[in-house]
């Protein structure tokens, strides 16, 4: 099985891991150099934590020599599975899945990792709409059990299983959902972090009270803001305008802070500030 990867971002870096630690060949691809060895680096990083907390019983090098770091587009070509992780924009997804469609063998099944946007519209840009489907991970992916996985108006049966199998390879429980804005996760999680970001902005709170308060009062492992900027806000952003746009309701209307913290550049810890500095 060889397992391509699009994006060595935090996701896609994320994916590849998981995937050579469950023994496949992987592929990983992005646009610059600078942005593969970036993913290469924090691979390393959490492959050596989890070997010496005894959470990884093969070599870290061994699982790092079954990844392939590469710029061209052209060496999916016999890949199985290739899982996208790019920026969280529809326009750049799409132009991306016309490319990659005449570039992998008929047969390969092709996946978004995307956080909200429609997996059939993604699919129909794919070329190859019943070999296709949402394969939603969740981050830190190594930590992480859930893949969420989601069936686009043409999404084949076979493909469905054959994607639910490799995700339980990976270690994760996969579970299904069909295609709304959101899917399951972001349509609940995100207007909670929007919600929070709206507290801020209203003066309700201080961010560390904020967090402080859904942590301790909720039992939640992270504080919404430490999440959002986790997550990074400009992916917030994004997901939050799907939500609004596909939905149609002025309930999931992007906090006006969102918005101009993007703006400001304040992505969160990707960029090294969001609402707090990192
Ligand atoms: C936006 C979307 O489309 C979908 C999404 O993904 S939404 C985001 C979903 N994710 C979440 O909600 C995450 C919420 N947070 C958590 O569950 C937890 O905080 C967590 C799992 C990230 C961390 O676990 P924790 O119990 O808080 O403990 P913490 O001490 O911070 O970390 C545990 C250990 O894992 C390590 N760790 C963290 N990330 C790691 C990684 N990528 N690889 C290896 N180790 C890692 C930490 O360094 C830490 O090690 P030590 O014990 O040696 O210090
Ligand atoms: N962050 C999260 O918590 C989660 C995110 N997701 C989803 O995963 C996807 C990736 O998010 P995330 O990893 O956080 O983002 P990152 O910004 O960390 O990584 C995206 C990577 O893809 C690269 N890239 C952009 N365009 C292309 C392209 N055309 N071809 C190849 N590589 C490209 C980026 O390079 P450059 O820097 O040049 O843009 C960057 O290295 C998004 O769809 C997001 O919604 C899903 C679950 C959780």
């Amino acid at each position: 099985m060889k397992f391509g990867v699009i994006g060595a971002g935090q996701m896609g870096g994320g994916i590849a891991q998981v995937a050579a630690q469950s023994g496949f060949d992987v592929t990983v691809q992005d646009v610059q150099q600078e942005y593969l060895d970036r993913g290469r680096a924090v691979i390393e990083k959490s492959l050596n934590k989890l070997h010496e907390k005894g959470k990884l019983s093969d070599a870290p090098a061994d699982v790092l020599a079954r990844i392939t770091f590469t710029t061209h587009m052209q060496d999916f070509a016999d890949c199985d599975l290739v899982v996208e992780a790019i920026v969280e924009n529809q326009a750049v997804k799409n132009a991306l899945f016309e490319q990659l469609g005449g570039i992998v063998k008929p047969s390969g099944i092709l996946a978004s990792n995307t956080s909200s946007i429609p997996i059939t519209a993604l699919a129909s840009a794919s070329g190859r709409p019943d070999r296709f489907i949402g394969m939603h991970f969740m981050n830190p992916v190594p930590l992480m059990a859930l893949v969420e996985v989601i069936r686009g108006y043409a999404t084949s049966d076979e493909t469905a299983q054959f994607v639910t199998g490799i995700a339980e390879q990976m270690g994760k429980t996969p579970l299904t959902c069909n295609d709304f804005p959101g899917f399951v996760s972001n349509r609940i999680l995100m207007p909670m972090l929007n919600e929070a970001i709206q507290c801020v902005m209203e003066g309700v709170a201080e961010p560390e009270a904020i967090d402080g308060i859904m942590k301790l009062g909720m039992n939640h492992p992270m504080g919404p803001l430490t999440l959002a900027d986790f997550i990074g806000l400009d992916t917030c952003l994004s997901i939050m305008e799907v939500l609004h746009m596909g939905l149609g309701d002025d309930k999931y209307r992007p906090s006006p802070l969102l918005r101009k913290m993007v703006q400001a550049g304040l992505l969160g810890r990707k960029s090294g500030e969001g609402f707090y500095k990192y």
